[in-house]
């Protein structure tokens, strides 16, 4: 299995990482604009150098309850970043965006892969990434980034979210995009309560086994905090446990903040397995 973008091939034979660079001014304390700009491009190369195969950009926090950031904003934070990126460092970019113009710039500025937790469902999405021919990543989301952790509520948590994906797959090839463009996430933390993100961890083979690369990202979220009662500096063995368990189902991709530390557990298991 393989993902291409343009003249790039990445080989999902093995798991790769993602590694994530937020480029919301939250995620600087130090400011100024130089500095963030600099200091991303820092983060970027060190990540490379750790492992990470792709350099997850993501210009507006998701938080739940967090302000919506504006087009120009967003495009602001990202494109002079993914451009830098492209020109200095050989490493496959994927744009973390829901809104079309920010895709359409963000893959023109040097992006190989779309990453949108709203699985091309925002005005004009799935045209932008049928034009744009590009791998894309389809999470699965339940309610908005806002009021998604209100209730979550699912019939059958692993079952309703398949039955999103084969929705979200369905449009997609009706739009013009290519089955081995397609990526699958089944979005921890986004409209799942504690409990359906231990059920989704457990039964994530099954989404593996569905014919499409798939992709999580457990890195330090509140599954683990809340079950550990860590703060998000404290989650990195949750997450590294997170990651293996992910990687043992059949995850192609995984998201992470922590790339040299992932990519070790990643070598112990392909020796492993290789053994
Ligand atoms: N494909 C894919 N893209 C993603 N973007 C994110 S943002 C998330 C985080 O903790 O990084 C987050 C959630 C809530 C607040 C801040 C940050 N999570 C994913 C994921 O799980 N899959």
């Amino acid at each position: 299995m393989q993902l291409i973008s343009g003249n790039r091939t990445l080989d999902l034979s093995t798991p790769q990482v993602m590694g994530i660079l937020n480029v919301t001014p939250d995620s600087f304390s130090d400011g100024g604009q130089f500095q963030f700009f600099e200091h991303a491009i820092n983060q970027a190369s060190q990540m490379v150098q750790q492992g990470a195969a792709i350099i997850d950009i993501g210009g507006e926090s998701t938080r739940p309850g967090a302000e919506p950031v504006s087009l120009d904003e967003e495009l602001s934070r990202t494109i002079p970043v993914i451009e830098k990126i492209a020109n200095d460092l050989d490493v496959w970019i994927s744009i973390d965006t829901s809104k079309a113009q920010v895709m359409k710039e963000a893959v023109a500025a040097g992006a190989h892969l779309i990453n949108d937790v709203c699985a091309l469902q925002e005005e004009g999405a799935l045209e932008v990434a049928a034009q744009c021919k590009v791998p894309v990543c389809l999470m699965h989301m339940q309610g908005a980034p806002r009021s998604m952790q209100v209730s979550p509520s699912y019939e059958d948590v692993a079952k309703d979210i398949t039955r999103f994906f084969m929705q979200r797959i369905s449009a997609c090839r009706e739009a013009g995009i290519d089955k081995s463009q397609i990526i699958l996430d089944p979005g921890f933390g986004f409209g799942k309560t504690l409990d359906h993100n231990y059920q989704l961890l457990q039964r994530l083979k099954q989404f593996s086994e569905l014919g499409y690369p798939l992709l999580t990202g457990l890195s330090r979220k509140s599954m683990f905090g809340d079950w550990l009662g860590r703060t998000v500096e404290q989650r990195l063995a949750a997450s590294l446990a997170g990651v293996l368990l992910c990687a043992q189902q059949g995850a192609n991709i995984v998201r992470v903040h922590d790339v040299q530390e992932t990519s070790d557990v990643l070598k112990v298991l392909k020796k492993t397995i290789e053994s």
